[in-house]
């Protein structure tokens, strides 16, 4: 079988487990891995940037305007991630291309993960566990009460499928949940807030975990925080930019809010000096959505998917196409009708 070329950008998650169980059908151009700029690494390669039809691709390299012009054959793009924020999603509409996401599939996991880092800034056991390492065996060891987990208010950002399942958790718990979204869902039972800051006022802690698109961007911003009050907590496991994250810093030195769990930044890898000094903040590099079991099924399902395109004859026309939701398996495909994805 004659081997593809296949252009990754970032550093998905899957590498190297999906590079070990697939070389024998890729060329695997890790775009990642050198610091030239993409024509130049691609001739150190002797691939020509017209034999490229499919790309694999992380946030942690956007896919631009610039990089898809240099690279006319291109009619598939595979992010092993649900946030597409990382795609020129309008620039693959225009050119006809078609973009598919991970979609739901690590939704439990990074449900799990927002419940950890609240249960973790409430209770304080990442803070603790600092404090009783350092303790001297003689020293009574001391601690100050946490707040409750059970009947807190809480407000889920995004009611998607990363949303439902933190609902879920947290009805276990519990808890009192709210949300805001784009539009009130039909037939689900928590409260609805159209207004972020309504939302706050109500709140004991908000979880964030809407896609990031123009619309969302910053949507926590000061007054959010500020109605959220000196007790509140919020946990960010969407993308760093729905936050402001100057403004956040500010409210936690501040004592305006009462902690944060993040697990995303603004400026990734950048991490805020200023956190690292704060007990009320539990720092995570990015890992909600990869836990071993989800990093296997992504592995199976990239790899169908790429199987399914590239069993199709190559693209002989880069006109517009309206793509098919269903053609690859198990996946979610981009609604045909508009340029960023809407926030659940
Ligand atoms: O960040 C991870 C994801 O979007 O799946």
């Amino acid at each position: 079988m004659e081997l593809q070329p296949l252009l990754v950008l970032g550093l998905p998650s899957i590498f190297p487990a999906f590079e070990t169980l697939n070389s024998h059908k890729y060329i695997f151009l890790k775009a990642f891995s050198s610091k030239l700029p993409l024509l130049q690494f691609l001739a150190t390669k002797n691939v020509a940037p017209s034999s490229i039809r499919a790309i694999l691709c992380d946030p942690r390299q956007a896919l631009t305007v610039d990089i898809l012009g240099l690279l006319p054959a291109v009619g598939f793009v595979l992010t092993t991630t649900a946030g597409m924020d990382h795609i020129d999603l309008s620039e693959c509409r225009r050119r006809g291309i078609q973009v598919v996401s991970i979609g739901s599939l690590a939704a439990d996991d990074v449900a799990d993960m927002a419940i950890g880092l609240l249960i973790d800034v409430l209770y304080k056991i990442s803070a603790n566990n600092r404090r009783v390492r350092k303790c001297v065996a003689s020293k009574p060891l001391n601690f100050t009460m946490a707040p409750k987990l059970g009947g807190k208010r809480v407000g889920i950002i995004g009611l998607g499928s990363i949303g439902g399942e933190v609902g879920k958790r947290l009805e276990a718990f519990d808890c009192k949940v709210m949300y805001h979204s784009r539009n009130e869902k039909p037939f689900v039972p928590y409260h609805y807030y159209s207004n972020v800051v309504d939302l706050a006022t109500n709140c004991d802690a908000l979880v964030v975990c809407c896609p990031l698109t123009k619309q969302t961007r910053h949507i926590l911003n000061r007054e959010v925080m500020l109605a959220l009050g000196k007790d509140g907590v919020i946990v960010n496991v969407g993308r760093g930019p729905l936050i402001d994250e100057k403004e956040l810093v500010h409210c936690l030195v501040q004592g305006e809010i009462g902690g944060a769990g993040l697990d995303v930044f603004e400026n990734e890898p950048r991490v805020p000096n200023e956190l690292f000094a704060l007990d009320n903040v539990v720092l995570s590099p990015h890992a909600g959505a990869h836990t071993k079991e989800s990093c296997q099924v992504k592995c199976e399902l990239v790899a169908a998917s790429l199987e399914a395109f590239f069993a199709t004859k190559p693209r002989i026309s880069v006109q517009p196409v309206i793509e098919e939701r269903h053609f690859y398996p198990s996946f979610e495909c981009l609604p045909a009708s508009s340029g960023e994805p809407a926030y659940a």
